[in-house]
């Protein structure tokens, strides 16, 4: 019997107001598609790197961000603590992509931006990530989260603080994850990646994680857009 065999098919699943889970949303081919493109991305310059935290720590996934480049706690148009290159560009597909999600989540909503960051995190089999709110956007716009490869467990809380009450969701290769409205600035985080689990026909050894953002940030016409313009509060 599949590992994957359940007694219960996993179903849609509103995990707290504004935020769902969609189990198997993307499909085998749109699985290697997305996969494709992460490996893309993935590659200097501007490509996957280690992140520093301002306490001298480092995060353990390691992460390439599109649109706009997120480092502890702000966004910039170039790897600023990295090799430098401007970010890469966000894909129109992605903003699409990311619009679906929605639709398909939280339903009809209200006039989104379009998606213009993506942050892609890589976790190995230790790798994890700690509770924290997605606090660095001027945008409200629901946050899209999908996963490829190893099975995690993502904690998802509440508002307040990164303490319970919360929820453990495991996300498998596929899944979708959307927080907006009343969740979208709750405390999340992976505490957890099942080594070895992922689909062998998608070739992924641990885990990828995609979330799309709208920045909310202004870009000036006819020139290139600079930090300046976003503020400098970190969360
Ligand atoms: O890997 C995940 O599922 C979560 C990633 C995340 O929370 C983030 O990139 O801010
Ligand atoms: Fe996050």
């Amino acid at each position: 019997m599949s590992m994957d065999a359940e007694l219960f098919p996993r179903s849609r699943a509103e995990i707290a107001p504004g935020a769902v889970h969609l189990p198997d949303w993307l499909d085998p081919v749109a699985q290697r598609e997305l996969l494709d493109a992460c490996r893309a991305w993935a590659r200097p310059p501007a490509g996957l790197r280690t992140v520093r935290t301002p306490g001298g720590g480092t995060m353990t996934s390691r992460q390439v961000c599109l649109g706009w480049h997120w480092y502890p706690y702000r966004y910039a148009r170039t790897v600023a603590d990295g090799d430098g290159a401007p970010v890469k560009p966000f894909p129109a597909w992605l903003d699409e992509l990311g619009r679906r999600a929605v639709a398909d989540t939280l339903g009809p909503e209200d006039a989104i931006a379009a998606y213009d960051i993506a942050l892609i995190n890589f976790y190995d089999a230790d790798a994890r990530m700690g509770m924290h709110r997605d606090s660095d956007e001027k945008s409200d716009a629901p946050v899209v989260s999908l996963s490829l490869g190893d099975t995690c467990v993502f904690r998802f809380g509440n508002t307040e603080s990164r303490a319970r009450p919360y929820t453990d969701v495991e996300l498998r290769s596929g899944d979708l994850f959307v927080f907006g409205g009343a969740s979208r600035l709750a405390y999340h985080g992976v505490p957890r990646v099942h080594a070895d689990t992922a689909p062998p026909e998608l070739g992924l050894t641990g885990r990828l994680n995609v979330t799309l953002r709208v920045s909310g940030f202004q870009v000036p016409s006819g020139g290139e857009p600079h930090e300046r313009i976003m503020g400098d509060s970190p969360s």
